[in-house]
């Protein structure tokens, strides 16, 4: 009898909190106790076949902001432009610490950018930035280090001489080009080419023929475990994880570690080399990422008591983890899409070129400086990201202080984010979102500014930078050299796991390239 008085009190408190909550936040369908929304979501995500179905029907049935109740916990997802910028941006001080994944927080230990919080992922966040600049991220130089990866212009230690490797990207698919008239182009070329660079910014190396095996066998892992990561993952206790779906936190664990493991490796081993004297770090001109940290580290160190003690090697994995993973898939998935996209559109492709060859006479590469020159290039890579959209469900991000905006309250510890693949599909922004349009962009110059396919506010994208110049270069200099078909079908553009966290197209699809 008192365990049934006890258990009405309990249920009726249950209640009465969820009600008193729900009144202030956005609107959303009604939850219930313990287990919130889960089950309508569960319902909508497979009536609609896929996540981004679902929140979409929630926008059109509750506005551009709503709440979805995981279980206890209140969830407000934001899917235009205008109000993520209120949330993010105009109260971005409020909202900066991410909801961490707890299988993430596991294997971090709450070190590195993407599933790290408070005073370490700022210190980070602070020295990634700074160390980008320093390497040409934002001007000139970074454009050297892409156009060496398309053209071959390298160095590499071979003995005691450095000798100039020429077989690379471009001279590999000219080579097969002047002895087939064409060359079958597959993904692989996609993530190579951003691999390299993304390597070669972070470590100093890109992947050649004897490494690359190496990176496509730590690619093809990570896919694995990206295709099955999806919102169960992104909230389940670890403990549940490991009990219950063993071989699904298996998978996770070993694409995160061999990720660590191929980048720490690097890491370690320029530690070894500098403290040796094998190697030295020239402090105007660092050559890479590893480098700018352990001149940090040493200059931390020398402060004594006074220095950030955030710069160890542990820490410097996690970093490089972070980025490798986050800036590896998301880039060239978007040129592997956008180059999908153009085959289908073999106007859009000709009127690039037509827009390039003026611009460049035919007679050099495209630049960076090029950019404000190139409307249509600019509206059509927009585009491109619009549909590629990589994240299916936004990361998390969780107020420390109640946001008050448009009549609503947000009390501090719920979560929140601009649902960018959603907000990329509300045709109140774009007429026929499902139409493939780049003029979109030039009717509207305004709709750039309001596709934010890196995220916005203080958890954007660390990256977007150095992504939107490997783009921009990539894109322009193989649509100014070559002819470029599909070979055999095309593959469906659409997302092939569209109950995954992250967008993943069906990567089977190949092209042709032959020389203009
Ligand atoms: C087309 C390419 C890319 C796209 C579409 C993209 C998109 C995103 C998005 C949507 C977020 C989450 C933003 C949020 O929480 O609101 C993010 C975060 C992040 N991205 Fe990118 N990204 C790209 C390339 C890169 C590159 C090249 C790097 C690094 C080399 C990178 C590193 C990161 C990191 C470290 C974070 C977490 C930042 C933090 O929590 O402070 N990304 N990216």
């Amino acid at each position: 009898m008192i365990a049934a008085i006890l258990l009405t009190i309990v249920f009726i408190f249950l209640v009465f909190n969820l009600f008193r909550r729900t009144g202030r936040l956005p609107p959303g369908p009604t939850p219930l106790p313990l287990i919130g929304n889960i089950h309508q979501l569960a319902y909508q995500v497979w009536r609609r076949k896929g996540i981004v179905a679902a929140l979409n029907y929630y926008r059109k049935k509750y506005g551009n902001v709503y709440t979805i109740w995981l279980g206890p916990m209140p969830t407000v997802s934001i899917t235009n432009y205008d109000m993520a910028h209120d949330v993010f941006i105009k109260n971005g001080k409020k909202c900066y610490d991410r909801q961490l994944a707890p299988i993430l927080e596991h294997m971090t230990g709450g070190l590195g950018l993407l599933a790290a919080n408070g005073e370490n992922w700022a210190e980070m966040r602070r020295f990634t930035l700074l160390a980008f600049r320093r390497m040409g991220v934002g001007s000139g130089l970074i454009e050297k280090r892409i156009m060496n990866e398309l053209n071959g212009r390298f160095k590499h230690l071979q003995g005691s001489n450095f000798i100039v490797v020429l077989i690379l990207r471009c001279s590999e698919l000219d080579a097969e080009i002047a002895k087939n008239g064409k060359v079958i182009v597959p993904v692989d070329f996609f993530d190579l080419t951003v691999g390299s660079v993304i390597n070669s910014v972070l470590v100093g190396k890109r992947f050649d023929e004897n490494t690359k095996d190496e990176f496509l066998t730590i690619k093809k892992l990570f896919d694995a475990s990206t295709e099955t990561f999806n919102l169960f993952d992104l909230n389940v206790p670890v403990w549940l994880l490991k009990w219950f779906f063993p071989s699904r936190f298996q998978l996770t664990w070993d694409a995160r570690h061999n990720i660590l493991n191929h980048v720490s490796k690097e890491a370690f081993e320029r530690l070894k080399q500098l403290d040796s004297g094998k190697h030295d770090i020239d402090s105007k001109e660092p050559n890479d990422l590893v480098d700018c940290f352990l001149l940090k580290m040493r200059e931390e160190r020398e402060k004594g008591p006074d220095g950030h003690t955030g710069y160890t090697m542990e820490a410097l994995k996690f970093v490089l983890h972070d980025l490798w993973l986050a800036g590896q898939g998301t880039t060239a998935t978007t040129l592997y899409v956008g180059f999908m996209k153009l085959v289908n559109h073999p106007d859009v492709m000709l009127r690039i070129r037509e827009e390039l060859i003026r611009i460049t006479q035919n007679s050099r590469d495209l630049t960076l400086q090029d950019r404000p020159k190139t409307p249509f290039l600019n509206a059509t890579i927009a585009e491109i990201q619009r549909f590629t959209s990589v994240l299916n469900v936004n990361f998390w991000r969780i107020n420390h202080e109640t946001i008050k905006f448009k009549g609503y309250e947000i009390e501090s510890g719920c979560m929140l984010t601009a649902q960018v693949g959603a907000l990329h599909v509300n045709e109140e922004l774009f007429e026929n979102p499902e139409k493939f349009d780049p003029e979109r962009f030039m009717r509207n110059e305004k709709l750039l500014q309001q596709t934010i396919p890196f995220g916005i506010g203080k958890r954007s994208c660390v990256g977007e930078q150095l992504a939107r110049s490997e783009l921009y270069l990539v894109f322009g200099n193989l649509l100014l050299r070559y002819d470029v078909k599909a070979h055999g079908a095309t593959p469906t553009n659409e997302d092939v796991f569209p109950y995954s966290s992250a967008k993943l197209p069906d990567t089977t699809g190949k092209f042709e390239f032959a020389k203009l």
